[in-house]
């Protein structure tokens, strides 16, 4: 409240005193300040000051601000009492003009009353043949009568369904303007403006699953068993060939056909997979698809998951390697006496 209103309020009820005019008009809300010693000590030795040095009806001081005590009692300057205490103080509202809230709560014509602190003879006394007397503080109130459509109904209608029925029967309301049956929003044309949030991958219908039916003893139980036997070799390489350097000439003839087996490089090295054939979980054309050639790229666009060092171990041929390098390691192997793997597959020292 700015303070020129109270300035205001002030002087005009110090005119109103003294020209017996009515009251200013009450104010709803007053401001309640709380008065402090050291000010009420300091107000009054000025307010002696001045009364000495200067006329009253000559200069009149500035209006202080209102003050109410706890006890309801409005300091008033033009009261006896003010002038012996705090002469700036003005009452420019009565303290009954406060307003007051009231917190109770409405008693219920129709519940019973309880009486919880009344203990009757029937309760404490063990010998009591009355049986007519009631004891009500041992009892439960009874529930109240539902008005009409017995308690079945009462139970089955929750509130805010009965009468805006949902549009499919769901729990939730439907916000979208598609419509739907279920209990989850619809996202229908226009319903991008609902509380829901967008859609995600997970929304997305998953891929139907490429597997096949592996055939009796090739699960993976079965080729872990198989391939992790540490004396295990599955290379198709006589007994004892160290591993080779592969040439991409020579891988890519090792494609399953022809009576020859399938070679395919995964992460640089060289895998003998015709043993895992009829193993794969995702069957032998898709397999072959690697087959004499680089299937890196396609086996992490699959299934990049799959720990194919591991499970291949067993059927590790060699590493892949450029034309110019089996050529010179071929003849590094022929200058050195050492009879030629053959062509462009060359064994590693
Ligand atoms: C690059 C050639 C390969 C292709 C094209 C290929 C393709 C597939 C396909 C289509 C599936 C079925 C995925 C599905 O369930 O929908 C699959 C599963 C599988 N493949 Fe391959 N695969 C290849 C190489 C390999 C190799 C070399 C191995 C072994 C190291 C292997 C091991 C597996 C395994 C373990 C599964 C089952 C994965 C799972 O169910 O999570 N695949 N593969």
């Amino acid at each position: 409240r700015p303070e020129w209103i109270q300035q205001f309020w002030t002087s005009l009820y110090r005119q109103a005193s003294q020209n017996q005019l009515p009251r200013p008009p009450q104010r709803p809300i007053p401001r309640i300040e709380e008065p402090k010693p050291e000010d009420d000590q300091v107000n009054k030795k000025e307010k002696e000051k001045k009364r000495i040095s200067t006329p009253e009806k000559v200069v009149s001081p500035p209006p202080p601000p209102v003050v109410i005590q706890e006890n309801g009692i409005t300091d008033n300057p033009d009261s006896p009492r003010e002038e012996q205490t705090t002469p700036k103080a003005s009452a420019a509202i009565p303290s009954d003009s406060v307003p007051a809230f009231t917190l109770s709560v409405p008693e219920l014509p129709q519940q019973p009353k309880v009486e919880e602190e009344e203990p009757t003879p029937a309760v404490t006394s063990s010998t009591s043949t009355s049986t007519s007397t009631s004891t009500p503080s041992m009892m439960m109130p009874p529930p109240p009568v539902p008005a009409r459509g017995g308690l079945s109904a009462n139970l089955l209608r929750q509130p805010g369904t009965s009468t805006l029925p949902l549009p499919g029967g769901g729990p939730l309301p439907n916000r979208s303007s598609g419509g739907g049956s279920g209990p989850l929003p619809n996202r229908g044309p226009g319903g991008g403006g609902g509380l829901f949030p967008p859609p995600t991958h997970s929304t997305k219908p998953a891929k139907p699953s490429r597997a096949v039916v592996l055939t009796p003893g090739h699960s993976p139980l079965d080729w872990a068993r198989l391939s992790g036997h540490p004396t295990a070799d599955l290379r198709g390489l006589p007994k004892g060939t160290p591993y080779l350097r592969v040439t991409p000439s020579m891988l890519k003839k090792m494609t399953g056909r022809k009576g020859k087996d399938a070679w395919m490089v995964l992460g640089g090295r060289v895998y003998n997979i015709t043993p895992y054939i009829p193993f794969h979980p995702g069957g032998e054309l898709e397999l072959l698809k690697g087959a004499g050639r680089d299937g890196t790229k396609l086996f992490g666009e699959i299934h990049p998951w799959v720990n194919y060092e591991g499970m291949l171990a067993a059927c590790l041929v060699g590493i892949s390697v450029s034309e110019e390098d089996g050529e010179a390691a071929l003849a590094a192997a022929k200058n050195a006496g050492g009879g030629g793997g053959g062509g462009s597959m060359e064994e590693m020292d």
